[in-house]
């Protein structure tokens, strides 16, 4: 029988190209639910090609205007719309690849539907990994990451012991701004920031990747997906991103994941495992045309927000929440050239000053807290 897939975030980046292994491998995966935002046009083109029961969308207008022409399908809306989708009571495998820390609540409901969560989304992680993890561990689903490092954590590992890991070893691209000093990045531009040198990505992760908090969620997002404590996961500037992550074990030994940069493998990986599926038109790895692989230490003052993460993870509680919730508001108004590129780290900063800790939150706490770091980062701008 087919694996049956929901799909949060459709439209997106990760949600296209979902879409090509579900297309790809029609024999094994139906897609029977997905979500999107606000491009419908791109939705309508889905709706065409994969016969679903349920699509959520972020307006009521929307839902309405798309039941009008698909009245074979049931459309829902906003963020009820996003559970509905899921914890669609006929998936297997929920795909979250939803942006922000809006998919924190579907992922919880499908969890609890004991759907197997494949989790590109690594907002949730960082914003409540605690809840999501012991929700997985009472319901006994499987957490399976998208993410293309923890993918490749996930599969150097191995099911080995924890025991006889010493230490995770996470690549970081350097993202579009790696060969300028800080000082060079006062004036540098949305569209400059955007450019990202290995991968092709939505522009909020893009950013992320350029400011390097990309690798602060990871590395907090580790943590949560592996139980491996912050002194035992190191990042490594690696600018070809060949090398997506390595585990280093007791032994000495190192066990790394190689490939190209396409996002593809390792979502094909989250759906088929513990089966590994044939890509036969895809780009396989050429090392001796590549050549050589580079390698350099993290400079934390140069990538300030990798620094911000890591405090926010080792401080625990709800400071993860306020990193991920003040980086998203502070993301948003860079996209919308409201603040320069430095602002960014700096308005994270002066959230989590402000901040007083509450530690082991519940759900309410979280979502009260992430409301309220939004509030704070846009009332700094007044
Ligand atoms: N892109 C990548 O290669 C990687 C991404 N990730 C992670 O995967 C997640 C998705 O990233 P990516 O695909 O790049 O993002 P995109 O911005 O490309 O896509 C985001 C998707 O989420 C939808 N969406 C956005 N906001 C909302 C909302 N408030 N309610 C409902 N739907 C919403 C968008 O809908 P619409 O466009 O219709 O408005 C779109 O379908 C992120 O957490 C990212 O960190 C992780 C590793 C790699
Ligand atoms: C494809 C993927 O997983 C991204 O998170 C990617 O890792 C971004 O690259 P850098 O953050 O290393 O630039
Ligand atoms: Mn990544």
């Amino acid at each position: 029988m087919r694996k049956r897939i929901s799909l949060l975030g459709a439209t997106g980046s990760i949600g296209i190209q979902t879409l090509d292994i579900i297309r790809e491998h029609s024999e094994q995966f139906q897609l029977v639910a997905f979500s999107v935002g606000k491009n419908i046009a791109e939705t309508r083109k889905i709706l065409r090609e994969f016969p679903v029961q349920l699509v959520s969308v972020i307006n009521e207008e929307d839902a309405s205007q798309l039941q009008s022409e698909f009245s074979h399908v049931e459309f829902v809306y906003g963020d009820a719309g996003l559970v509905q989708v899921a914890a669609h009571t006929n998936a297997d495998v929920l795909v979250n690849a939803v942006l922000g820390s809006v998919g924190l609540n579907p992922t919880l409901e499908a969890i609890k539907k004991g759907i197997t969560i494949a989790i590109a989304n690594k907002e949730t992680l960082v914003t409540a990994g605690h809840l999501v993890m012991q929700a997985a561990k009472e319901y006994n689903v499987p957490i399976l990451p998208v993410d293309s490092e923890h993918s490749a954590l996930f599969q150097a590992m191995n099911g080995e012991k924890r025991s006889e890991i010493a230490k995770l070893i996470i690549t970081a691209s350097g993202g579009s701004f790696r060969d300028r000093t800080r000082e060079e990045l006062k004036n540098v531009t949305v569209k400059d920031a955007l450019n990202h040198p290995n991968w092709s990505m939505g522009s909020k992760i893009t950013i992320d990747s350029a400011t390097m908090m990309n690798k602060g969620l990871e590395v907090i997002e580790a943590r949560v997906l592996f139980d491996i404590s912050y002194d035992d996961i190191e990042v490594l500037l690696h600018r070809e991103s060949i090398i997506h992550s390595m585990v280093e074990f007791e032994d000495t030994s190192v066990i790394a994941q190689l490939g190209t940069p396409d996002m593809r493998v390792p979502i094909q990986y989250a759906l088929s495992y513990p089966d590994r599926l044939p890509r036969p038109h895809a780009k396989r790895l050429n090392l001796a045309e590549i050549g050589k692989l580079h390698f350099e230490e993290m400079d934390y003052n140069r990538y300030y927000a990798l620094k911000l993460a890591i405090d926010a993870g080792r401080a625990g509680g709800t400071m993860t929440t306020v990193l991920n919730a003040a980086n998203e508001a502070a993301v948003a108004l860079f996209l919308q050239e409201k603040i320069g590129f430095l602002t960014i780290d700096e308005l994270i900063e002066r959230a989590m000053d402000a901040h007083v800790n509450i530690s082991s939150p519940d759900l309410e706490t979280i979502l009260h807290v992430d409301a309220q770091t939004r509030k704070t980062v846009r009332n700094m701008l007044k």
